[in-house]
């Protein structure tokens, strides 16, 4: 039994405290709203994000951040990756040396490029920052569906220990040291979502579908790799295992919000009909910024973000696509195009 603070009661923060005390550890939930943690606490319910879920009467809910993380062995970061910075530094003051952190929201920091994870360790010294992530909406893993997820940590033992934590016969966990790998699949697969929503919002078919996943995992993977990312994760939960789910399920908020936009929305429009995080409008701009730095091209990226951030029409983006230059598929093809 570990004594584990989740730092942030959205969908994902509640859902990972009520499978956390389901497998029988002491959990405290942290909202940084005070009334959220009130409400939460008497209700026992997540209204607006988890309606008919049931938070068991153990879990600990509070709005004071020191008493949270008093004394815990895990600390869970779910608050929304725009808000990872701010909240490890209000963090800091109050944890010990090796502090075990891990980050579960999926993001990029638009200023400095730097992963979720990068951002814990920068903002905490001596912190061990770790990361947890998949194909898992809340609103599936707070009803107990069978669910996949991976743990990326630095060294072994400490990715053994958070498996177990995590672990139970409806949420299985692997384990792999590509922490970077792992962070870039679960940030850039949210742009890719909002291109097939819009495709969808679009009234295209499956093999429009099909053909986001398949090539926006492979400009994902090329990304990752010249960061020196492990080809393999991309292949794995994190890549393209979330990617799929995010792009078929009713669940995704960014499918919706691009599917939204593919209707006629503005991305502002989307972004409150959604009413929850989307997390692909934060992060399309760094996956962005990062093709450039490393100089690999990613071009559903790029007509995201030109659908988002210039005003272009999503029918003239998604054609742009189409009529690019032809190319090889096979990576390893010594074949050349003319
Ligand atoms: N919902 C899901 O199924 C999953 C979400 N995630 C990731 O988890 C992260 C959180 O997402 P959700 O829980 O879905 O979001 P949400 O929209 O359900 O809730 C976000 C929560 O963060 C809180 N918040 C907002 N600003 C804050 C701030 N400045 N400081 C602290 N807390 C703040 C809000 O009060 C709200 O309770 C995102 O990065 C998301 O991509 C990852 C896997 C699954
Ligand atoms: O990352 C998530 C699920 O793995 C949540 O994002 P979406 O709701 O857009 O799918």
């Amino acid at each position: 039994m570990s004594k584990v603070s989740v730092i942030g009661a959205g969908s994902w923060g509640t859902a990972l405290a009520i499978l956390l005390e389901k497998n029988g550890h002491e959990v405290t939930l942290w909202s940084h709203r005070e009334e959220e943690a009130k409400e939460l606490a008497k209700s026992r319910e997540h209204k607006s994000k988890l309606p008919g879920v049931q938070i068991p009467e153990r879990i600990e809910i509070t709005g004071n951040l020191e008493s949270a993380l008093q004394a815990k062995d895990v600390l869970v970061f779910a608050v929304p990756s725009v808000a990872v910075r701010s909240t490890a530094k209000k963090v800091a003051p109050y944890v010990k040396k090796g502090q075990l952190i891990v980050n579960v929201a999926k993001g990029i920091e638009e200023t400095t490029l730097m992963t979720l994870t990068d951002i814990i360790e920068e903002e905490i010294p001596g912190a061990k920052g770790c990361v947890l992530s998949g194909p898992s909406h809340a609103e599936e893993v707070s009803r107990g569906l069978p669910t996949t997820c991976v743990v990326g940590a630095k060294d072994k033992e400490t990715a053994e220990f958070l498996q177990n934590v995590f672990m139970s016969p409806v949420f299985r966990v692997y384990i792999s040291p590509d922490i970077l790998g792992i962070e870039l699949g679960g940030a850039l697969k949210n742009v890719i979502a909002l291109a097939a929503g819009t495709a969808d919002g679009l009234g295209y078919g499956d093999n429009t579908k099909a053909a986001l996943i398949t090539r926006g995992i492979t400009e994902i993977a090329r990304l990752g790799i010249a960061m020196g990312a492990k080809a393999d994760t991309f292949y794995g939960l994190s890549g393209i295992g979330d990617l799929i789910v995010t792009c078929a399920s009713k669940h995704s908020r960014n499918r919706k919000a691009g599917y939204l936009m593919g209707q006629g929305r503005s991305m502002q429009q989307a972004m409150d009909e959604v009413n929850m995080v989307v997390e692909g409008v934060y992060s399309a701009k760094a996956g962005l910024a990062l093709s450039q730095k490393y100089k690999v091209e990613m071009p559903i990226i790029e007509q995201v973000n030109k659908v988002l951030f210039e005003g272009k029409a999503p029918a003239a983006a998604v054609k742009e696509l189409m009529v690019r230059d032809k190319k090889i598929e096979s990576w390893d093809s010594t074949w050349t195009m003319e």
